[in-house]
This record gives structure tokens, C-alpha cells and sequence, in this order.
């Protein structure tokens, strides 16, 4: 330790508390890493790996960000997957040198930068949530906790042990904790769902302590006036908190008071679902693509997150599905009104992130001024909407707009219309607002005018009509004269006012006693001005915060007339309609379409989208299956997968894309659609569509949708048929659920008419000329061939292959016409008898005249006429 200097075992030891994260040191104008932090950083950002000094005889590794553009890479290193700890200077070096001269300065780690807890607007998705969750468990029982601090939502949810990958793939948290006893059972979990965990100690998801942590948060006795929590859901709010106070050092973000949340009043979607059917992420894993893009009409960030919060958390209670779909409707009619509001709230600015910087004083005056407009524009909208009758979800939303009036003002007459970004450069506060702010203020910029009048008087005085007052770092103001007039100046008379200060190659410089005096008081006028600003910076900022909760509530409420007026511009510009939404078990749509693939033939501008019905009427609790047979690229996914959609949309409180819609409340929604391989977790394509299969029959209830999309292509044909087959009677006569099977085995259709609830349906082509042309409609009734060969062709398999792969088919299905045995049949195909090939390679080997003719010909050795000469004896040459 003998040869570590002073700041490097300050470093080594503030490092040795943070060894899971990059450790930011500042040095002044930089944030500096070292040691192997320096390496992988130098590597992540792209940035020069240096040394500086030695450490055991070895050279250090370092490398260092500029600190004002430090946000750009803690960015990159977030998302390359780093956690890093900024550690700042708590004093001056002229501070630290008072202790001694070999003093350091004091440094701390203010803050951990994870993935879970951002909150600088350039860190964070403007329209996206940011959620950090936990995962708490006491035996057997199970919760998550989440919350996003940028926001100061704040969830918890008590969960059965199968929930949890499905309640995760619904958050999308950026960031889960768990406790270092639930990491085994936890991992295989998580790993799925491609989430590596943070984590914790059993300390810090201790039930009883989580009691006392939750309470001092939100100042109340006990946790009762929010809920009554089971032990693992006070396990889990509690590591949330405990997590944010080792995260935030101490400093606890804006949370609202948890709010209990039920798995069984939501839409039940697996994550495997999720993804089939792309709700909130397209198939590259981006919000392009998917259908949360193409419904998004809101004109707010905060809409489009409470817009992303419904899709991924369709209800399934009636009174809200019908509150939400009434304030569609009241938007739809209310057309000027709705219009006007649209106005109003695309000037809304986001409060939700503006209060949360506020409070973890990570905030400039911007924030200020967005809390002012931000009420401004909600004054403006409950204005608009005075006297108007509203529907109860929009009645409440408006309340939620007013009572703001005092601060508005406050903020009104103190803030300038466009605040700079920073509170220690001043300038926001507006004049008038604080007389002694006026007063330092009319100082600081007299002082200027009288400098000016001063440098007139000295000119005049000296008789040097060059001579100027000029202000650098150094000298602070000085006056300055060219060294011709240097001996005049400091000879009397001159020499008795003017005090020499410097003399450089061309100048010499000077100052008087009233020089420097008018330079103190323009300081300190300046200075006490900054002083001031920043002293009424933190009042108005103390006044936004005690008003925290009804300005959540406000932003809410801003929120929820921005999602309703998107939703009504959104079935406005697409034709679609509000769906009937009851406890039946009818699934009814009548001219059902799906939005995205809509959207992409739009674009594409080629054909329109053809709307299909879809119609699974259970008798009683009976099951309702449609078996739909057809050939490739008719439409059968996107017919299956439209009408998950719109059980989502219904029941998300969306309208629907589709003419009518009565659809008896869906519990689960389960897919099988697609399939990939998952390689990484060491899963084959069929694995991976047999899991999926066997967590739909162990789970489907009566109430649920099931979309399953060929299930068993991926084995030998037998081995998937007589899984398909299985597989669709046990969801007829065990699960009973509503659903679309699509398949290519054509011998499944036989069983239409033998289990009750299964009816035939088929996706309807026209064939033309031995080509077939896809109608995309869905009719009753079984289709009787795939078209395989024709679709391969449509996709430009070499003609040979096609050729072979017809005359295959024809053997295989005279073959099978004639019952004959697989081995015989396989000795008669083309594919395995050596004289069969021979046509094919005969085809190849013999030219016609013509084409030899054609060939041999050398265009650009021909003149016009020679080529014309070559055309007419190619005529001549072509059969008859
Ligand atoms: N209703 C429709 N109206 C117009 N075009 C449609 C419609 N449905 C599907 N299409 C078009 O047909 C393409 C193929 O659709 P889809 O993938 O659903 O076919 P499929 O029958 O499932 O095919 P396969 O059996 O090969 O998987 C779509 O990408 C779309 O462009």
C-alpha cells in the first residue's frame, strides 16, 4: 500500500464497495475509469484505453468520459447491459487543500445507474414505461412488485408460481430483483424470458423490515390504508424500496402509494402469446411492427403509456370495459369538442417525468415550466369541456383537472416563458416576481452601463481615445491602453489614479479604486442574483412537490382523455366499431379484419384487405371450434390472429377493426402460431410448439380463446397429424374452450361431423389456367389440397424441382387413392427409380436449333444490319 498514492486508494476504496458496477470517478471536468472497469468501458463505448501512473509496479488502465456528455455514454453502457456508480467531487480542491496540502477531495457515489431506474429524459422511451420490478417469495407464495420510478407508479400483484413469466412478459421490466434464496427456482424462469435478475440479499426482501421501509416512504402508521398484503407481497415492495435507497444513496424517488393489482381481473395472455402475436413489440423485438404502433393515435407521452399499459393488460371486468368503450364513443360523437382537445393536449408536456426529476433533484427549471404548462393546458380542457355531460371514466378524469389553480399562478408570475436548462445559470425566474431579484438584477446590468461610462471618462481624461475596459478571468475588469501610451499613463497625473496591473507584448494594462469598487458591486449583484434565483428555484420547486399526489392525478386524467381521443380518431380514420362485450360465450365478428397486415397492404398499396366473419357460437358450455382448412398463403394466420386481436382490443377498452363484434368475455387468450427454433435454450423447433401446446391444455378454461396454427408440422406426418388430432379433442371435449384450429392435414376434417362444437371452415382460392389466385375468404366448409406445389412455384423454386415435386404429389396421391402400402409407393416414385431422372437431364442436354443459334451470336460484334440479317434467319429457323 506504501506506493499507492492518496487519491488512488480513495478510488480503490469507494471501488471496493462497488464491484458489480463501473465505477464513474470524477476528476474535474471528467469521469475517469480505471483498472479493469477502464477496459471493458474503452471496449463498450469505443473510446481510447490510456494509463495513468502506476499500481504494483504496473501501468493503471484508463480511460474518461467528459462530463457534460456523460448522459450519451452512461446510455450505451446501460443498454450494452453495465450498471454504473457515479461517483462525484463533494467539495473544491481549494476546500480539500484547507484539511492540508496533501489532502484529497471528498468524493461519494450519489447515485447507481441501472437499467431499472432511470430517469433523464435522453435515458428513457418517451412513450414507453420503464419498470423495475421484484419478485418476492414466502414459501410457496408468490408476488411481484413494480414500479417506474420516472413515473411513480407503483404496483404489486400477489401470483401463482405459473403466473410469473406471464405476468413479466406483460411489464417488459427493464430491470427484476430477486433474492438470492429464489435465484435457483427463479433463474430457468427469468432465462426464458431472456431477463438476467439483479441480486438482493435475504435482508433486503424480508417481509418484516419491508413493513417499516414501505411505511417511512409514505409516512403512514401502517401499510393498512393501502391494502390488506400477503407476506410475499410486502417481501416484494419492500426490496423495491430497499433497492431504489442503495440505488438513489438515499434520495427516495416520487412513489404513488401501491396500488393492489389482481391476476384474475385481467385478460390472461402468456408470454409465448404475446409474442405471437406481436402486441406491444414487433417480430424484431422494436414497437415497429406491432399493433400497439399501429393503434397509437395519442398526442401525449403519457397517453401512449397508459395506451401500452391497457393492450398488455386487457380486463376482463365488464364495468370497466364499458366505461372505457363509453368514452370512446362520447369522443367519436363529441367531434368538435374531442377535436379541440386534441389541441389542447398536444401542448401537454409530461408531468409524470418532469416531478419525478423534481424529486430526486435531478430537475432544472424546464421541469418547473413543464408542470406549468402542463396545467395551463388541462385549465384550457376543462374549459372547453364546461357544461358538457361526460361519460363516468371522462367525468372522473376531468375532476381530476382543476384545483390546481395557486400554483398555476405561482408558477405564472414567477417563470419565463421559456426557461434555460440549467437552475445554476439563472435567467428563469420572470421580473417583477421578486423585488430583490429586480433590484441585484438592475445592478448587475447598470454596472455594465457605467463601466461603459467610465471607459468614455478615462478616455477623455487621458486624452487615449483608444483606451477600453475590458474583463478576462484573471484580472477580473482592467483597462487597457497600447504600450505606446505606457509612459504617459504612468507618469503623474496619470500615474496618481491609474495603478499598474500588467504589461504584455503590445498592452499595458491598469486599474483605479472606482474600477474596482463598480467590479465588486457588479459581482456580488450578479452573484446574489444567482442566489436568489436558486433560493426561489427550490420554493417553487417545494410548492410542485407538496402538490405531488393531485398532479399524478391531474396526469392522469390528462392521460386518460388523451387515450380516449386517439382511440376515437383512431375508429374514425379505420371504420371501426365498439364492440358488445358480455359474460356469454359468444365470439360473433362480422367483417373482422387485421390492422397490421390492413395497414401493410395499404402501404403497399396493392389489394385491399378482404374482411372475414367469425362466427363460434358454444351450445351452453360446450366448446366451439373451427377447424379451417387451406392452402399456403391464403390468409389462414392472419384469419386466426385477427380475431385475438379483437378479443384484446374489446377488451383493452379499444373499438374493433370489424363491421359488428359480440364477444362473451375471454378469461385466457393462448397462441400457437408460428414457430421458431430456441436454439440457446437448447430447444428444437417442435419442442418449443409442444411446450406451447401442453401449457394451453394443461391450462385452458372454459372461457378462454385458443388460436392454434398447424400444430404438428414440424415431425414426421403421421406423428403430427395424430398429435393435431389428439390435441383438438382434448380442447373439444376436456378444455370446452371457444377457438380456430388451421391445419394442412385434410384428414382432419372427417371430424366435423363427429365431435359436437367442430365445424369446418376453409380459406376459399380460385384456380386459373393451372395457377391459383388467393380470394382470402373465409367460407364453411373443407378445403381438399394445399396448393403447396403452385405457392413454391409462385416463389420461384427452380422449375425442375417443381416439375419433380408435381409428378411426386401425383404418385403419392394416386398412391393413396389406391390404398397402396408406403413401400410400395416409394419404390414407384420418380424420386428413388434411376430411369425416372432421365427426362429431366435430357431436357437440359438438348438445346433447340434456335437457342444454339442464340447462343453462338456475339452482339456487340454485329453491325445493324448483320443483327437484322441474325433475326430474319432466326425466324426462319423457329418451328411452325
Ligand atoms: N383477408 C386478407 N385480405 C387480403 N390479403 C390477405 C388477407 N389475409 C392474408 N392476406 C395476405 O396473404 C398473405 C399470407 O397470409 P397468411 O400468412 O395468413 O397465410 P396462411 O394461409 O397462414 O399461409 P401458410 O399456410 O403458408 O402459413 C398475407 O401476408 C397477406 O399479405
Amino acid at each position: 500500500m506504501n506506493a499507492v498514492t492518496p487519491m488512488m486508494a480513495q478510488y480503490l476504496e469507494i471501488k471496493a464497495g462497488h464491484p458489480e458496477a463501473l465505477l464513474f470517478y470524477r476528476m474535474g471536468d471528467f469521469y475517469e475509469l480505471f483498472f479493469d472497469d477502464a477496459a471493458a468501458a474503452a471496449e463498450a463505448l469505443d473510446i481510447a484505453l490510456t494509463k495513468r501512473g502506476k499500481h504494483d509496479g504496473d501501468d493503471i488502465p484508463m480511460c474518461g468520459v467528459p462530463v457534460h456528455a456523460a448522459e450519451g455514454y452512461l446510455l450505451t453502457l446501460i443498454r450494452k447491459g453495465f450498471r454504473v456508480a457515479v461517483c462525484e467531487q463533494m467539495e473544491s480542491p481549494a476546500e480539500a487543500k484547507k484539511r492540508g496540502s496533501k489532502s484529497v477531495v471528498k468524493r461519494e457515489v450519489v447515485r447507481l445507474v441501472t437499467p431499472g431506474t432511470l430517469t433523464e429524459e435522453s435515458l428513457l422511451e418517451a412513450r414507453r414505461h420503464n419498470y423495475l420490478a421484484a419478485l418476492g417469495q414466502v414459501r410457496d407464495t408468490y408476488a411481484l412488485a413494480w414500479a417506474d420510478i420516472s413515473t411513480g407508479a407503483f404496483h404489486v400483484m400477489p401470483l401463482p408460481a405459473s403466473r410469473i413469466g406471464a405476468e413479466l412478459a406483460r411489464l417488459a421490466p427493464a430491470e427484476v430483483l430477486i433474492s438470492e434464496a429464489s435465484d435457483a427456482a427463479m433463474r430457468p424462469v427469468l432465462a426464458d424470458l431472456g431477463i438476467e435478475p439483479t441480486i438482493l440479499s435475504r435482508g433486503s426482501f424480508a417481509s418484516d423490515a419491508a413493513e417499516a421501509r414501505l411505511t417511512t416512504l409514505f409516512k403512514t402508521a401502517s401499510l393498512e390504508p393501502f391494502g390488506d398484503f400477503s407476506r410475499a407481497e410486502r417481501s416484494a415492495m419492500g426490496a423495491l424500496v430497499d433497492y431504489l435507497e442503495i440505488t438513489q444513496k438515499g434520495k427516495l424517488p416520487l412513489l404513488r402509494p401501491p396500488r393492489q393489482d389482481n391476476v384474475s381481473r385481467l385478460l390472461q395472455i402468456d408470454a409465448a402469446t404475446r409474442t405471437n402475436l406481436e402486441l406491444t413489440r414487433g417480430a424484431d423485438g422494436t414497437r415497429a411492427g406491432s399493433l400497439l404502433s399501429v393503434i397509437d393515435r395519442t398526442a401525449t407521452a403519457a397517453g401512449a403509456r397508459l395506451l401500452e399499459r391497457r393492450l398488455s393488460s386487457p380486463s376482463r371486468d365488464l364495468g370497466d370495459i364499458a366505461a372505457r368503450h363509453d368514452a370512446v364513443e362520447w369522443c367519436i360523437e363529441a367531434q368538435n369538442a374531442a377535436l379541440s382537445l386534441r389541441e389542447s393536449l398536444r401542448k401537454v408536456p409530461d408531468i409524470d417525468r418532469a416531478l419525478s426529476r423534481l424529486a430526486l433533484d435531478r430537475g432544472g427549471p424546464r421541469d418547473l415550466a413543464a408542470v406549468r404548462n402542463a396545467l395551463t393546458q388541462a385549465e384550457a380542457l376543462s374549459d372547453v369541456l364546461e357544461g358538457t355531460t361526460l361519460p363516468d371514466l371522462l367525468a372522473e378524469a376531468r375532476a381530476a383537472l382543476t384545483g390546481q389553480s395557486e400554483l398555476l399562478g405561482l408558477l405564472d408570475e414567477a417563470l419565463v416563458a421559456e426557461p434555460p436548462l440549467l437552475a445554476r445559470d439563472g435567467g428563469f425566474i420572470a421580473e417583477g416576481f421578486n423585488p430583490d431579484l429586480d433590484e441585484a438584477r438592475i445592478l448587475r446590468d447598470e454596472g455594465r452601463g457605467v463601466i461603459a461610462g467610465l471607459q468614455a471618462d478615462y478616455a477623455q481624461r487621458t486624452g487615449i481615445t483608444s483606451l477600453k475596459i475590458k474583463h478576462n478571468n484573471v484580472l477580473g475588469y482592467f483597462i487597457e491602453t497600447t504600450a505606446t501610451h505606457a509612459a504617459k499613463m504612468m507618469a503623474p497625473p496619470h500615474s496618481e489614479t491609474f495603478i499598474h496591473r500588467q504589461t504584455t507584448a503590445n498592452q499595458v494594462r491598469f486599474t483605479t479604486v472606482d474600477l474596482s469598487d463598480l467590479e465588486t458591486r457588479i459581482l456580488n449583484a450578479g452573484g446574489r442574483a444567482l442566489e436568489i434565483e436558486k433560493r426561489l428555484y427550490d420554493t417553487l420547486k417545494a410548492a410542485i412537490l407538496a402538490e405531488a399526489p393531485a398532479l399524478s392525478a391531474l396526469a392522469l386524467g390528462l392521460a386518460e382523455f388523451d387515450l380516449a381521443q386517439g382511440m376515437a380518431v383512431l375508429a374514425r380514420e379505420e371504420d371501426w366499431v365498439r364492440p358488445r362485450v358480455d359474460d356469454s360465450r359468444a365470439f360473433e365478428i362480422a367483417g373482422g379484419r387485421h390492422p397490421v397486415v390492413e395497414r401493410a397492404l395499404r402501404s403497399q398499396g396493392g389489394a385491399p384487405f378482404i374482411a372475414n366473419d367469425c362466427s363460434l357460437s358454444p351450445e351452453g358450455d360446450g366448446p366451439a371450434l373451427e377447424l379451417l382448412t387451406g392452402p399456403n398463403m391464403a390468409g389462414k394466420s392472419t384469419y386466426l390472429r385477427q380475431n385475438a386481436l379483437i378479443a384484446i382490443l374489446a377488451q383493452m377498452g379499444a373499438f374493433v377493426p370489424a363491421t359488428r363484434a359480440h364477444i362473451g368475455c375471454v378469461s385466457q387468450i393462448f397462441s400457437r402460431v408460428g414457430a421458431s427454433d430456441d436454439l440457446a435454450r437448447g430447444r428444437s423447433t417442435f419442442m418449443v410448439e409442444m411446450v406451447e401446446t401442453a401449457a394451453i391444455l394443461n391450462q385452458a378454461d372454459a372461457q378462454a380463446l385458443v388460436i392454434l396454427d398447424e400444430i404438428g408440422r414440424g415431425t414426421a406426418t403421421y406423428d403430427g397429424l395424430s398429435i393435431a388430432w389428439a390435441t383438438l379433442e382434448h380442447l373439444a371435449e376436456v378444455n370446452r374452450v371457444r377457438g380456430l384450429f388451421a391445419t394442412h392435414y385434410h384428414e382432419m376434417t372427417a371430424l366435423a361431423g363427429k365431435l359436437p362444437g367442430v365445424a369446418n371452415a376453409t380459406v376459399a382460392v380460385k384456380e386459373w389456367d393451372g395457377e391459383v389466385i388467393f380470394l382470402h375468404e373465409v367460407r364453411p366448409g373443407a378445403a381438399d389440397r394445399s396448393y403447396g406445389v403452385q405457392v413454391a412455384q409462385l416463389a420461384g423454386l427452380p422449375s425442375a424441382v417443381i416439375a419433380r415435386a408435381k409428378s411426386v404429389l401425383e404418385a403419392l396421391e394416386k398412391g393413396e387413392r389406391e390404398k397402396a402400402s408406403p413401400k410400395a409407393l416409394i419404390d414407384d416414385l420418380p424420386l428413388f427409380s434411376v430411369a425416372a431422372q432421365a427426362p429431366a437431364r435430357k431436357e437440359k442436354a438438348a438445346p433447340s436449333e434456335v437457342e444454339a443459334r442464340l447462343r453462338a451470336l456475339s452482339p456487340d460484334d454485329l453491325s445493324p444490319r448483320e443483327a437484322l440479317d441474325a433475326l430474319y434467319e432466326l425466324r426462319r429457323l423457329l418451328p411452325e
